[in-house]
């Protein structure tokens, strides 16, 4: 028996899955939301539909082998032709906060290489600015005072992940600042001052890079272009 919760994500992802054709590069996204649809990818699959995935993480990459979907590496990838990921924060102008669980620097290069990003979500992560979700920012290990340093000098206070007592470690094997911007009036803004600062990999603000967000809302699912 699943909850409520958990029936709007499944919900959300059988739309989002029934966009993936025959013959497609499917780049397949990371998170809860995720998994409902790359077992749903998995059902198809069984019914003849025939694509290759690539993924973002190795979580990801786990689950979709496990589902029999046929994956091919992301270092190998030169285009997607549609992609699916879920998201921590986002606007009715299709900015988001992703990174949540980590996966946000794969995650940006398979929304990047995609013809047609597509965010499954739900309601509760719709806001009309960001920034109530620390912006998760993944830092070389080696650079972790020098870009503390620069993101408090951005405005921010930022919070290094922790998984236990340890450090949160990214599948590319460095850490990540949760970082509290406050609200976050100018996403590009804020997302090219932290593209300039060395030593960070990657930021989870994802700016013009969604083609459409799903929404589940109850028993329906509302889209946003
Ligand atoms: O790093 C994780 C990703 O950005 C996820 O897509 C994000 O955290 C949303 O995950 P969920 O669907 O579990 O809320």
């Amino acid at each position: 028996m699943i909850d409520s919760k958990q029936q709007e994500k499944r919900e959300v992802a059988l739309k989002a899955a029934e966009l993936v054709k025959d013959g497609n590069i499917v780049g397949l996204g990371s998170g809860s939301t995720m998994d409902f649809v790359i077992v749903e990818l998995g059902r198809r699959i069984k019914d003849g539909l025939q694509f290759t995935g690539v993924a973002s993480s190795l979580k990801t990459e786990r689950l979709a082998d496990s589902y029999g979907i046929s994956m091919q590496e992301l270092g190998m990838t030169s285009g997607i032709d549609i992609s699916i990921d879920g998201a921590n924060e986002f606007t009715e102008q299709l900015h988001l906060i992703k990174g949540g669980g980590g996966s946000l620097f794969r995650e940006k290069i398979v929304a990047s290489l995609s013809n047609n990003t597509i965010i499954v979500t739900d309601s509760t992560k719709k806001v009309n600015q960001l920034g109530q979700f620390g912006v998760p920012v993944e830092v070389v290990p080696s650079a972790y005072e020098f870009v503390k340093k620069q993101l408090i000098k951005l405005g921010g206070n930022p919070i290094i992940r922790k998984s236990l007592a340890e450090n949160f470690i990214t599948d590319n094997g460095n850490f990540v600042f949760d970082v509290d911007f406050g609200i976050i009036g100018n996403p590009a803004c804020l997302a090219q001052q932290l593209d300039g600062i060395v030593g960070i990999l990657e930021h989870g603000l994802f700016v013009s890079l969604t083609t459409k967000i799903l929404m589940a809302n109850g028993n329906e699912v509302v889209t946003f272009t």
